[in-house]
């Protein structure tokens, strides 16, 4: 059995092969590792690898590291950001600046099509990468999440203390909304301008994949069509640890 982990900001999720065959993915919050994980990987049976996709300090991936070599006697793996790798060119100048998660993500997107693509992450930060047709990576942004979008807000300002909000339309008429649609509808404009940028740029068919946390979330108000891919990360670790391409 093979483990497939990306710990991000906010969370941990790992997926065994047979999991990611069948779209499973479980999480836990990535603040407090191992301890997190402990409970659901006791249950595991023992991997005979595992593979790490990590955006968080050293320090955190080397207790994991220390767990996994006290429980299971193996040395796990760890992800990298490649120059080209699975049809897919770097276009950060310096190619290691790439977030690791976004290198994967366009690396599963490219074996899901060969159109121009725009991958939307949406976790802690909202990474937005544009993708042409030839597998060249252009580049992209990186916005706050939806989470700390709002938290930004609590942080810097006296904003009066505010109850959950919803999304109506544009024209939110309480603060929570207020904030709540401001994340959404500036990030799904963000998406929609990349969009419309890319599919200028190519003269052609765009498609957009949407992954993360809050990716569901955010695909309820995109308005260019779009596909949610909630394992887009851990399908790249996948491809990048030696396993064929799968029909996602
Ligand atoms: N059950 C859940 N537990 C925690 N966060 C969730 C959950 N469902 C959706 N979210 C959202 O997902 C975000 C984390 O997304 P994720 O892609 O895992 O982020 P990261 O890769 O930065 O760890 C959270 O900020 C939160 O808004
Ligand atoms: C942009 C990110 C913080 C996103 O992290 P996440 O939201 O997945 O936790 C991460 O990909 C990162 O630290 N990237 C390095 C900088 C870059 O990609 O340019
Ligand atoms: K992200």
């Amino acid at each position: 059995m093979k483990l497939y982990v990306d710990i991000g900001n906010s969370a941990i999720k790992w997926a065994t092969e047979d999991d990611l065959q069948v779209d499973i993915l479980h999480q836990a919050e990535s603040s407090n590792l191992p301890a997190a994980i402990e409970h659901a990987w006791l249950k595991l049976k023992k991997p005979e690898a595992v593979y790490i996709a990590s955006v968080r300090q050293q320090d955190i991936d080397a207790k994991l590291l220390s767990w996994i070599e006290r429980h299971w006697q193996i040395i796990p793996l760890f992800a990298e950001t490649r120059q080209l790798e699975h049809g897919v060119t770097n276009g950060y100048k310096k190619p290691g600046q790439l977030g690791v998660d976004r290198w994967l993500a366009l690396i599963a997107a490219r074996a899901l099509s060969k159109l121009p693509q725009i991958v939307v992450d949406c976790g802690s930060a909202t990474t937005i990468d544009a993708m042409d047709g030839e597998g060249r990576h252009i580049g992209g942004i990186i916005l706050p999440g939806l989470r700390v979008f709002a938290h930004c807000l609590r942080q810097n300002t006296d904003i009066p203390h505010y109850e959950t909000g919803e999304i109506g339309d544009c024209f939110a008429t309480d603060t929570a909304s207020g904030i709540l649609t401001g994340a959404i509808v500036a990030q799904c404009a963000t998406v929609e301008k990349l969009y419309q940028t890319l599919q200028a740029r190519e003269m052609g068919d765009v498609i957009c994949v949407v992954t993360g946390g809050d990716a569901e979330l955010l695909a309820r108000h995109l308005e260019v069509s779009h596909r949610v891919v909630h394992d887009l990360v851990l399908n790249g670790l996948r491809l990048q640890s030696g396993q064929s391409e799968r029909t996602v």
